[in-house]
């Protein structure tokens, strides 16, 4: 809609043309809503900075090309609950392997990337022991309690179907997703304000644009279609960047996906399970990635200039047998 504010720096003939079509508003309106991209600082570095997609000169990934505190956080910043947050330090050199490059996040986490332009990180024991433990004892009660809830989203988030229409659709592969899942409420305890916090001060951001925990779970012949986790996925491949607004949800920057155990690695009885890429190989070489107790995955949903990165589709493959699957989910979104 538009409003006095939203007019009210345009010259009277823009206004006119403006109430006459509109145009003007729609043009305004979408350049307004790229994600701002400038502050975030720690992405650039970690996503951005040595992406052949911006910088076709720099077709040499060597590691040497991504710059280091200077750029990313000089030193170290106050977190706005007073502790400091720590730095990403030198990446290792591994000559010119892409897959190789390492890096260390206070002194704990190990980034590995996995996959160059888009990047794609992998970091084992991304949760303390102590966490792990705890976030288990959450399952198990979350199981007896019945709290996970289906989710059923076929295009529009949250539609409900009756039970047997539902069915049906699961059973022509219609709906998006039939996981089911649990959110915890922000610093809800000590846990979930550790891991919350871990995840943001790896991306130099404040604890509130960690979006509430989500915990997600997969029975037998479960899965999440192709999607993407910023915006609805058409059927062209592109990706519908979602209006800034109050009412709307955050826009989700990053994807944090930790896996929570271990699934059977069988060649001859494969279980699925994996989450796939499909923009990033064909067929049997699309990249998957096994779900391993404790492995977070980590990519960026947009690029550089703000819009969807189209590139960072995936799903998570229909899982067999007896085995479950639980996964959390951490996002990090846009400042409100
Ligand atoms: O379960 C997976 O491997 C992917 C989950 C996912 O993409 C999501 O929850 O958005
Ligand atoms: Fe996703």
């Amino acid at each position: 809609m538009a409003t006095e504010e939203s007019n009210k720096d345009l010259t009277l003939a823009e206004q006119e043309a403006f109430k006459r079509n509109g145009s003007r508003k729609s043009k305004r309106f979408l350049v307004s809503q790229k994600v701002k991209t400038t502050r975030l600082r720690r992405i650039h570095n970690l996503f951005w900075n040595d992406d052949t997609l911006y910088n076709s000169d720099n077709s040499n990934t060597n590691s040497n090309s991504i710059d280091k505190e200077e750029v990313t956080c000089t030193g170290k910043r106050k977190r706005n609950d007073g502790k400091q947050t720590p730095e990403l330090t030198d990446p290792e050199s591994h000559a010119n392997d892409p897959s190789q490059i390492e890096m260390n996040f206070g002194g704990r986490l190990k980034l590995k990337r996995i996959h160059s332009s888009p990047h794609i990180y992998t970091i084992d024991d991304f949760f303390t022991d102590k966490e792990l433990q705890k976030i288990k004892e959450k399952i198990i009660q979350a199981e007896k309690q019945k709290w996970f809830q289906k989710s059923f989203v076929d295009g529009q988030e949250n539609t409900k179907r009756k039970n047997d229409e539902q069915d049906s659709l699961v059973e022509e592969g219609k709906v998006q997703r039939t996981s089911s899942f649990i959110h915890f409420s922000k610093l809800s305890d000590s846990t979930i304000a550790s891991i919350e916090n871990r995840a943001a001060d790896l991306l130099s951001l404040p604890n509130h644009s960690i979006e509430p925990l989500q915990l997600v779970r997969y029975e037998q012949g479960n899965y999440f279609h192709d999607h993407h986790d910023l915006g609805v996925l058409y059927e062209d491949g592109s990706v519908e960047l979602p209006h800034k607004s109050l009412l709307t949800p955050p826009r989700r920057i990053i994807t944090i996906l930790v896996y929570l155990n271990d699934l059977p690695d069988d060649d001859e009885n494969p279980c699925g399970g994996s989450t796939i890429f499909p923009s990033l190989g064909k067929g049997v070489d699309e990249l998957a990635i096994r779900p391993k107790e404790n492995r977070a995955v980590m990519w960026c949903n947009i690029k550089k200039d703000g819009t969807p990165d189209e590139r960072l589709v995936h799903r998570g493959e229909t899982l067999y047998g007896d085995a479950v699957k639980y996964a959390m989910n951490i996002w990090a979104c846009e400042d409100s």
